[in-house]
């Protein structure tokens, strides 16, 4: 283990209420399709920019979690409005109208509202206080507080470059050229370019640190912005040029979120041969890094295929252990690091030195409760090593984590007896898990 990493002491966290018995995977298999809600991180992007566009929008399959639902409560509080549409699914949105005095912000323990929201505050004729969960007040934020003073804003932080923390906004901020250093989060990066069609000389961002986690999810935001007729210039390496204009979201369509997708999927790989699941909505193109999921398991040893849009996993009974760099897709660490415990071989994470700042130290967190249960995780600069060993049953804890709970309902289909702590957590981003997780495999082989 390296001297920055941190181990979480076994009784730190309390047992709490809504701890959930995981299920085991089916003697028999299960073969099931499981539709996903919309995807976090196009939701909250596409919430964003409605909220800056020029006039209203429809938007189509928005996510509905706690999230999202922050999200737009902090949008309707610096301006905007968001109502049910006609159909089901379906939202309209008002972009933001002036808004002055003092105004509060809940981030929750989402990192795209606590990142995305102060370059728009910064642009709004408030003082905009932004606060959070206990677990926010420790997520990295000082980059783009930093970024929003280089640019001319003020934002009282305590000094500490950590939530809580006030932006005093200006509706004409001009922008011109930041530095950030993102190589703890990729959403400084991308809070900075969304908000930056609205100002008068647009922005030009320049990350300055040694690594850039998530690509995928700058790229992301790149393609959201171009799909509203926002012109960006990403073609130099870490620099991303996005010129003024008006944001033309009229229309907006939310894929599934293959990240959470990824869960089920991994099921599929963990439980006996022959088990499979189908994501239906596969998108043909995508820049959501769930999109990795497939190659992952092929490597790991399960079969995938896709077949128009529906993408299947199915089992081969046996799982391999891989080395991975997973700088692209942290997300997916949990997931994977779960499934590497029922693995025939070890398997070393890499790349994902930033995730100790996500929902919790996630690496201190997966080696915890990998390590409680029996098995062998360790963590080293950049990751975790996992040697697969027999598990044990026992309490698996979440710390406010969503993908903490997947990775437990992973652990949970091939060892009896493990708890999911406060599986009410995946709330984050898919309200329903549990109840998702015990339909897909109450389904059962049946002949086709
Ligand atoms: O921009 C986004 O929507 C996200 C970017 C990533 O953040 P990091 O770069 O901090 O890992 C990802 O992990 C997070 O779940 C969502
Ligand atoms: C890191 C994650 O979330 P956030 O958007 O809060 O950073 C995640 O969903 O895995």
């Amino acid at each position: 283990m390296t001297d920055n990493a941190k181990t979480i002491p076994s009784d730190s966290v309390p047992a709490s209420q809504g701890d959930w018995a995981a299920p085991l995977a089916p003697v028999g298999g299960f073969r099931a399709e499981v539709s996903v809600p919309g995807s976090k991180s196009l939701s909250n992007r596409y919430l964003v920019l409605a909220a800056l566009a020029a006039g209203p929008a429809v938007i189509r399959g928005l996510l509905r979690s706690r999230d999202t639902e922050l999200m737009m409560a902090a949008l309707t509080a610096l301006g905007a409005s968001f109502s049910p549409g006609t159909a089901p699914g379906e939202w309209r949105s008002v972009p933001l109208s002036p808004v002055t005095g003092d105004i509060e912000i809940d981030t929750g323990l989402a990192g795209t509202v606590m990142r995305f929201l102060p370059p728009v505050a910064a642009q709004v004729a408030a003082s905009v206080r932004f606060d959070g969960d206990e677990g926010a007040r420790v997520r990295p934020m000082a980059p783009i507080i930093d970024a929003l003073r280089a640019l001319g804003v003020r934002v009282d932080d305590g000094g500490d470059g950590l939530l809580p923390f006030t932006v005093h906004g200006n509706p004409h901020l001009r922008g011109g050229h930041v530095d950030v250093d993102a190589s703890k989060s990729s959403q400084f990066v991308s809070g900075l370019l969304l908000a930056a069609p609205r100002m008068s000389e647009g922005l030009t961002v320049r990350h300055i640190g040694p690594t850039l986690p998530s690509l995928p999810h700058i790229a992301m935001t790149v393609a959201v912005l171009r799909q509203f007729g926002i012109q960006v210039d990403d073609s130099r390496d870490a620099i991303w040029r996005v010129y003024p204009g008006p944001v033309q979201a009229e229309q907006i369509r939310v894929e599934p979120d293959l990240s959470n997708a990824g869960a089920f999927m991994c099921a599929a790989a963990a439980a006996p041969a022959g088990s499979s699941v189908t994501i239906p909505g596969w998108p043909r193109a995508t820049t959501q890094p769930g999109d990795m999921m497939p190659g992952i398991l092929e490597q790991m040893g399960a079969r995938t295929s896709l077949d128009g849009d529906r993408l299947t996993v199915t089992s081969s009974g046996q799982l391999r252990g891989i080395d991975a760099d997973l700088a692209a897709g942290g997300e997916l660490a949990p997931q994977i690091a779960a499934l590497a415990t029922l693995a025939d071989s070890p398997t070393r994470l890499r790349g994902i030195a930033h995730l100790r700042g996500h929902e919790t130290d996630r690496l201190a967190a997966l080696a915890t409760e990998i390590n409680r249960l029996g098995g062998r995780a360790e963590q080293t600069s950049d990751g975790l090593v996992i040697t697969p060993l027999p598990l044990r049953g026992g309490l698996w804890r979440t710390y406010h984590d969503h993908r903490m709970a997947h990775a437990g309902a992973i652990v949970g289909l091939a060892t009896p007896g493990v708890v999911v702590q406060d599986i009410a957590t995946t709330a984050k981003t898919m309200p329903g898990f549990a109840g998702m997780w015990e339909d897909m495999l109450g389904t059962g082989i049946k002949e086709q």
